[in-house]
């Protein structure tokens, strides 16, 4: 009997304590239960589901404490991220509904407005807490009625990010009461890196407070009164004592740490005093353990960040992994970039934080020394890229399509405006499944095609991904930009070598005479599939993969306009990218009669929530069986397009 299938751990007091205000109910000998008992549900939970473990695991007695001390949801509890807020859901009215997690219709992965009353800000890219928290605040100075107190929970990771330090140096200045607890457990994703980090680790040397408590309470006696009494006062002498100097405190926020974020009997008193009498910006330094409580997440590399479903007992994924059909696309860029960097030394692997994620990690292994993890610092990755572009070398900007939205001043005003060669490796493009909208890459293709002298590509399947590769590596005349899906390839036989492609030049796959579907990447396959299923209605179809949003392959275009009844382009980007661009051309051209239907099949103009990323192509009407009906639609001469159902559309 697999483990999984076992009865749920017994949770007697997490059971009755059905919301945050019964939870403040408790005595504090009680919440150390409630706590073990919320570890052992949020494990039990993820087990099944899968999910962010690692993170929440965590933060299970931040999440205690925070709840007891503070009056949420008067008081705004913000997770920065919000991959680390399981535990929070599971105690804020959202237990039953766990098995949902990150499955169609079901819960969020991350904190959501539209959820609950407890999550008040919505998140999944990280470091917006503290920026977000600061405007509560300011909101409650200006009478906001519903605002208390405000409390951001951000991680190291996160902390490596300038969003961060741009909210840090504005609250400072401001001056309003708002506490912000870095959860430090020295992860990111993979080990946290940067000199922020070190500047932790030196914190974390200093005698615990906990320690510099005790000295104070034995030391009472011998002291002041204002000592015992002033909290501004103490709060000098506890920094004296401790000889901290943190970066925290010169800009402005008084600095609490650090503090064992898993021991409650020293979380409580330190959150209740600070509530009690803290004036300003504070900041609480809780030195965690990623994965804490469950030894499998505790003894991997990543800690558990995010996992599949998994057998309890052993940790192990509850799936056997078969051989996969095809390596992931990100597997075939890391090995594309291997073989380029052994052609031509300039070549560099750059990453924010998404080592794994982007197949930097691999790069890494070969080429240590020319390889950049940034931290969570998007912006910085670009310009960083575009220096080194500028002093000759060849920069790979691997990013997430949804991630690389951060960098886009970067982009237009470092890269594109200097016609600098920055190579922008843009994984996770279109919809992603489970994470969904707030990671969706669904804007790339429409940001990047329209800036002057950018070169974008899109692949259509692996083998076509180390061709784009190739192509990035010797184009040496302005940006370029190739992006390609989450998961896995499509089987095709990669190429012994990739091979530069033509610049603006798309290729025919399937010669027809009466309908042309034109895709850009991925859905050429599911065009592929259409033209099978238009053929067997007796319809002849030419199916052409464009390659290149930018510059667009106007020959090909042209000559599919003019030869076939029905043009129809496909992408998986929003409205605005690909198809808008062939329509203008045709536009130009004066191609757009009466004789040819056009159609642009593109993610339509709404945040399609998560599911399965088949499920979510449906709901976007992106797969075969739409191509196929649009393209029969458009030979009878109807004129209505696909509608994405309303009930499927929600805030994010
Ligand atoms: C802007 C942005 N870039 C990258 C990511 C991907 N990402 C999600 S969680 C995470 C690590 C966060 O580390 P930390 O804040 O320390 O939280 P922990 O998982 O350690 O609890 C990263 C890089 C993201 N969510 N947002
Ligand atoms: C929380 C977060 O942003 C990442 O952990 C993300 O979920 C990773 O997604 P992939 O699984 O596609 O790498
Ligand atoms: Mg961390």
């Amino acid at each position: 009997m697999e483990s999984n299938d076992k009865p749920r751990p017994a949770t007697p007091l997490l059971d009755k304590v059905t919301s945050p205000a019964a939870l403040r109910q408790l005595p504090d000998w009680r919440l150390r239960q409630l706590a073990a008992e919320l570890r052992q549900d949020t494990i039990s939970s993820v087990s099944r589901t899968g999910g962010h473990l690692g993170s929440t695991l965590g933060v299970i007695e931040l999440t205690v404490a925070i709840h007891a001390v503070f009056n949420t949801p008067h008081d705004k509890l913000i997770w920065d991220v919000g991959h680390q807020a399981y535990a929070h859901k599971i105690l804020t009215d959202r237990r039953s509904q766990m098995a949902s997690l990150r499955k169609e219709g079901g819960l969020s992965g991350f904190t959501k407005r539209s959820e609950s009353v407890y999550d008040p800000f919505g998140a999944a890219h990280s470091s917006t807490s503290i920026s977000a928290g600061l405007g509560f605040a300011a909101a409650r100075a200006h009478g906001a009625q519903d605002v208390g107190d405000v409390v951001c929970v951000i991680g190291d990771g996160a902390m490596s990010a300038g969003m961060a330090y741009e909210a840090i140096n504005n609250a400072g200045a401001l001056g309003h009461r708002i506490f912000v607890i870095l959860n430090d457990n020295e992860m990111s994703i993979s080990p946290s890196v940067g000199a922020i980090t070190k500047h932790l680790a030196t914190l974390c040397q200093n005698v615990p407070l906990v320690e510099i408590d005790t000295l104070l309470r034995r030391g009472t006696k011998l002291l002041p009164e204002p000592l015992r009494t002033g909290m501004q006062r103490t709060q000098r002498a506890v920094r004296e004592l401790a000889g901290t100097n943190s970066l925290f405190e010169h800009l402005g926020f008084s600095y609490f740490g650090p503090v064992d974020g898993h021991d409650l009997e020293h979380l409580l008193p330190l959150l209740r005093a600070l509530r009690d009498h803290a004036t300003g910006p504070v900041l609480i330094h809780a030195v965690t353990r990623k994965g804490a409580g469950y030894p499998p997440a505790e003894a991997s590399d990543d800690k558990h960040h995010g996992v599949g479903a998994f057998n309890l007992v052993t940790g192990a994924p509850a799936a056997k992994t078969e051989a996969a059909p095809a390596p992931t696309y990100t597997k075939v860029f890391g090995t594309a970039l291997i073989e380029e960097a052994k052609r031509d030394p300039k070549v560099i692997g750059i990453t924010a934080a998404m080592a794994s994620g982007t197949g930097i990690a691999q790069f890494a292994k070969a080429f240590p020394e020319r390889s950049y993890d940034v931290g969570i610092a998007e912006q910085h990755a670009v310009t960083f890229a575009a220096g080194l572009a500028a002093a000759g070398m060849k920069p790979f900007c691997a990013i997430y399509s949804t991630f690389l939205q951060r960098a886009y001043d970067q982009i237009v005003h470092d890269v594109a405006l200097q016609d600098l060669p920055v190579r922008f490796a843009i994984d996770r493009a279109g919809l992603v499944g489970a994470d969904g909208p707030t990671h969706a890459g669904a804007f790339d293709i429409a940001y990047l095609s329209n800036l002057p002298g950018f070169t974008v590509m899109a692949a259509a399947d692996e083998a076509e991904l180390v061709h784009m590769v190739a192509t990035a590596a010797v184009h040496d005349s302005g940006p370029i930009a190739f992006r390609y899906p989450r998961g896995e390839g499509t089987g095709v036989a990669l190429p012994q070598a990739g091979v530069p492609l033509e610049i603006g030049k798309g290729r025919i796959v399937r010669e027809g005479r009466t309908i042309a579907l034109l895709t850009l990447g991925s859905r050429l396959g599911e065009a592929l599939q259409a033209a099978g299923q238009l053929e067997a209605r007796g319809l002849s179809v030419t199916v052409a993969d464009a390659r290149f949003a930018k510059p667009l392959d106007k020959t090909l275009i042209e000559q599919l306009a003019r030869t076939h009844d029905v043009l129809i382009t496909a992408e998986e980007g929003a409205v605005g990218g690909f198809g808008s661009h062939v329509l203008q051309h045709l536009s130009d051209k004066g191609l757009l009669g009466s004789r040819l239907q056009v159609r642009c099949m593109s993610l339509p103009d709404v945040f399609i929530q998560h599911a399965s990323p088949r499920a979510m192509y449906d709901v976007a009407c992106l797969n075969a069986v739409h191509i196929a009906e649009t393209a029969l639609a458009c030979l009878e001469g109807a004129q209505e397009q696909y509608q994405t159902p309303v009930n499927l559309v929600g805030a994010p």
